[in-house]
């Protein structure tokens, strides 16, 4: 079985794996909405850092899918530990502003880096440990899914889940199957279905997180899951992922343009439109 798990599905990466030879990276990249702690040689930790909720809009998205890349160029690093630095949200999922009044081919861009940062993570053979730190929404509770473990602050007025029913939008298939993928078809009917918020509580008796912590303790309890990871043996883990990832990641690699167009459509409806006015205003008025 081939292990090249990520080249397998990024080609262009792999080119450029080939032609680049790999360089040490400084100890720690800062950027104003981000930030990369390299821990050890072995990981390192991903704080988010967009306020006032880690909202993804098309530039951070790029910006995020190219510090995947990085990370993924370190042949050394073999886990994250994603977390954010915004007080009480680790992720409020896509920017709706770029989902409302939009332009068709900016929408487009969009989506096409949704996809992007959903392959590269999910597909990734490194380990993500997600520490939620706060609200875990949307395309946020979708990235949390596709990390390897989730460990969450012990807050029960932090929510996780996905309420795209309620505004109109069937969610797509890949986010359907991730959350399959994390805690079973029925819960995942329900959840989708009812628009089903969680508190942390809650969340872990499903199986959509898997520990709950104290918020002072969560950045040292994701870094000792991590070392005790960090110690099984990488080939056979990274074997394992793929065989466990490798058919639900080409559901979408291998269906791109389809994903691409429905959410386009689904997008530019007036009756979506509308709705994603009122959902706004709604936020704006709180
Ligand atoms: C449009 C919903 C579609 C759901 C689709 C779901 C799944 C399909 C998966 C694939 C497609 C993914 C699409 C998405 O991810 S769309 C994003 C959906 N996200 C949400 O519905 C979350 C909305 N936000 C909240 O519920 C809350 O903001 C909170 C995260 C719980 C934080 O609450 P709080 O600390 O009280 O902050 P505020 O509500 O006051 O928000 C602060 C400001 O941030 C603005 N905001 C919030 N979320 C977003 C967002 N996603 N995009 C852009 N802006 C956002 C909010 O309006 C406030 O702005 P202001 O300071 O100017 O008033």
């Amino acid at each position: 079985m081939s292990i090249n798990f990520y080249s397998k599905f990024f080609p262009l990466i792999k080119k450029g794996v080939a032609s680049v030879p790999f360089q040490l990276r400084p100890l720690s990249t800062r950027t104003d909405l981000f930030n990369v702690e390299n821990k050890s040689e072995e990981y390192a930790i991903f704080r988010l850092n967009k306020p006032p909720v880690n909202s993804l809009n098309l530039e951070y998205l790029n910006l995020l899918n190219n510090q995947l890349d990085e990370f993924e160029r370190n042949p050394k690093l073999k886990g994250i530990i994603l977390t954010s630095d915004v007080k009480s949200t680790f992720s409020a999922g896509v920017d709706i502003l770029e989902m409302y009044k939009c332009e068709p081919k900016r929408l487009e861009a969009v989506w096409r880096a949704v996809q992007d940062f959903w392959i590269k993570l999910y597909g990734s053979k490194k380990i993500y440990i997600a520490a939620l730190n706060g609200h875990v929404l949307a395309l946020g509770c979708a990235i949390a899914m596709s990390c390897d473990y989730r460990i969450m602050v012990d807050n029960d007025k932090t929510k996780i889940g996905i309420t795209a029913v309620l505004l109109g939008i069937n969610a797509p298939s890949w986010v359907k199957n991730t959350m399959i993928n994390t805690i079973g078809f029925r819960e995942t009917e329900k959840s989708l279905k009812f628009a089903k918020i969680y508190n942390p509580h809650q969340a872990l008796k499903l199986g959509l997180i898997d520990e709950i912590v104290s918020s002072d303790k969560l950045l040292s309890r994701s870094e000792e899951v991590m070392k005790t990871w960090c110690k099984i043996p990488t080939l056979a883990r990274e074997m394992t992922k793929e065989s466990m990832r490798s058919e639900t990641l080409g559901k979408l690699v291998n269906n791109r343009e389809v994903d691409v167009q429905e959410f386009i459509t689904s997008t530019m409806d007036p009756h979506l439109q509308d709705n994603l006015g009122k959902y706004l205003a709604s936020l704006k008025k709180k």
